[in-house]
């Protein structure tokens, strides 16, 4: 079981997509409105190409949208830059800069400049400690496994204290195994933290077995929004069952 390691975890926060349009150039229209509960566990699901990424990038910042409102816990951040929006980001690759080591890594997580406190220190290693890295700090990506690297991932997550955690699709390039390992870390993580998570998947295994809520993407829109269970077990709409076809649950 994880444990905050000093001070109080930090507090959930709700978010709130409220009339958000985007579009890439040349590209088609996206519009996403969406309430999460803060403390919820959300997996985002749908067809390649239906918007998720771009709902996932959209909250953390790395597009703006043309027009509505991003809210987390309430307070409008739809202007303001990345790492102040209260939003930690894993992606399927490359969260690590490959020249630092992982304690680097997971210090970047509370000083862009590793200019590092003595109590940040303490926190980067607990942190590196509780996701398992014991004995690893001082390796560089390269010499750690892919499950290990996601790992390293979420340890810097750690020490970052956001209220809201982004993961798009995290478990995708890791095999069976280390894929239950890692939603395991990230279940723990959860009943430790208590942040509000949402999670790109594309497996309806891992929405069940971790996720609360589902969301369902298509054509840059949520179509379905429902507990997981609900959705995926009885009233499945019919764009979600064409998605799932045989791997209907
Ligand atoms: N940088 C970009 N420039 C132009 N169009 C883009 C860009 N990124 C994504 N798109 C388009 O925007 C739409 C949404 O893409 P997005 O990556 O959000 O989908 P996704 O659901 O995450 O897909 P996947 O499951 O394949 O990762 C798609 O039509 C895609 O082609």
């Amino acid at each position: 079981m994880l444990h905050p390691d000093n001070g109080s975890p930090p507090k959930s926060a709700g978010l709130a997509l409220e009339k958000i349009s985007f579009a890439y150039p040349n590209g088609p229209q996206l519009a996403f409105d969406l309430k999460v509960e803060a403390g919820d566990i959300v997996s985002v699901m749908g067809p390649s190409g239906s918007g998720k990424s771009t709902l996932l990038n959209l909250v953390a910042g790395f597009e703006q949208p043309l027009s509505g409102k991003i809210l987390v816990d309430g307070k409008d951040v739809t202007g303001l830059p990345p790492h102040q929006r209260g939003v930690s980001m894993i992606f399927q690759e490359n969260n690590l800069f490959p020249h630092l080591t992982v304690e680097q890594n997971v210090g970047l997580g509370r000083s862009p400049s590793l200019k590092l406190s003595p109590k940040d220190r303490k926190a980067v290693a607990s942190a590196i400690e509780r996701t398992g890295l014991r004995g690893k700090a001082d390796r560089l990506p390269s010499a750690l496994s892919g499950g290990e690297r996601q790992r390293a991932a979420l340890a810097r997550v750690l020490v970052q204290q956001n209220p809201i955690l982004m993961l798009d699709e995290p478990l995708a390039s890791l095999g069976p195994a280390l894929k239950d390992e890692m939603l395991d870390l990230i279940k723990e993580l959860h009943q430790s933290q208590g942040m509000t998570i949402l999670m790109v998947t594309h497996d309806p295994q891992d929405a069940l077995r971790l996720a609360r809520t589902l969301v369902f993407l298509e054509k840059g829109h949520i179509v379905a929004t429902g507990t997981t269970q609900e959705l995926l077990r009885e009233g499945a709409p019919s764009a979600l069952t064409d998605y799932l076809g045989g791997r209907g649950v």
